[in-house]
């Protein structure tokens, strides 16, 4: 990138060509030092050997992590978050304390919380109290790590709540105000753009909030040049109006993952 916005690859959308632990080496090969992951395992709580070698994969490659999304169920798949679930509360809670403890090895600190689908049959204030409080919980466990809990709208599925920044940035000022200062929005700017947000407005006005940036073109969620969306102007925006943070790079490359980067040397 030409400017000073730092890369992040997302390895759980690039690089799946190849093994998951074999993907922060070519992120690395392909000349970036950070990468994340959406949550990389199966369970909330996965075993000591598992989480060992996620981490030494990491290591291993010499890239830094950035990003880690919490547990969020079946992903891509039937849930896209638990954090609203009341009868995943335990799971959730469980996960908190796996994610701090990858947190502690890796340095990590930006840990995307994925809202979760309405419920059929849960009342949506109940959904509504259920994410706060395991925000709250996971925002004070983080904290002493210097994490951040990230709330993204996201889009393709018309029964999750958080839609555009306003949604998330309503649901991280509860956040903020039950106590939990490390909340922040997620500004996917992908996702935005499919749910019809103003996305240039949300970067002019909130760009100094984000706790990080994710891109993807739209339509189509490939490398950027692949859609319309104006990404080199909305991440120049997004500096000028004060984002110092990683740009994750989460998009599906519509080439082999090595050769999705081009973009880069005019953006
Ligand atoms: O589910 C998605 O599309 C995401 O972006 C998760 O981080």
């Amino acid at each position: 990138m030409s400017h000073a916005l730092r890369p992040t690859v997302n390895c759980s959308l690039l690089f799946t060509e190849l093994p998951l632990h074999a993907r922060p080496a070519a992120a690395r090969a392909a000349g970036f030092e950070a990468v994340e992951f959406w949550w990389p395992f199966a369970d909330p709580v996965p075993g000591d050997a598992e989480t060992e070698a996620f981490i030494t994969a990491i290591d291993d490659a010499g890239v830094r992590l950035t990003g880690l999304n919490f547990f969020a169920g079946e992903l891509p798949g039937p849930d896209r978050g638990v954090l609203s679930h009341p009868a995943r509360v335990q799971e959730f809670r469980d996960n908190i304390d796996a994610v701090a403890g990858i947190a502690r090895r890796t340095g990590c600190t930006g840990f995307n919380a994925l809202y979760g689908r309405r419920q059929d049959g849960t009342d949506p204030a109940e959904q509504d109290r259920v994410a706060l409080e395991n925000t709250v919980a996971a925002a004070r466990a983080l904290a002493p790590l210097g994490g951040t809990v990230l709330i993204e709208p996201i889009s393709g599925a018309d029964d999750y709540p958080l839609k555009t920044a306003a949604d998330a940035l309503a649901f991280v000022a509860r956040a903020r105000a039950a106590g939990a200062a490390n909340v922040a929005l997620l500004a996917d700017l992908y996702h935005l753009a499919v749910n019809g947000d103003d996305v240039a407005a949300v970067v002019r006005d909130h760009a100094a909030q984000f706790g990080h940036i994710q891109i993807a073109d739209a339509p189509g969620r490939g490398e950027p040049g692949t859609g319309a969306l104006p990404i080199g102007a909305l991440l120049a925006a997004a500096r000028d109006g004060g984002y110092t943070g990683h740009i994750g790079l989460e998009y599906a490359p519509t080439v082999p993952s090595a050769d999705s980067f081009g973009w880069l040397k005019t953006t």
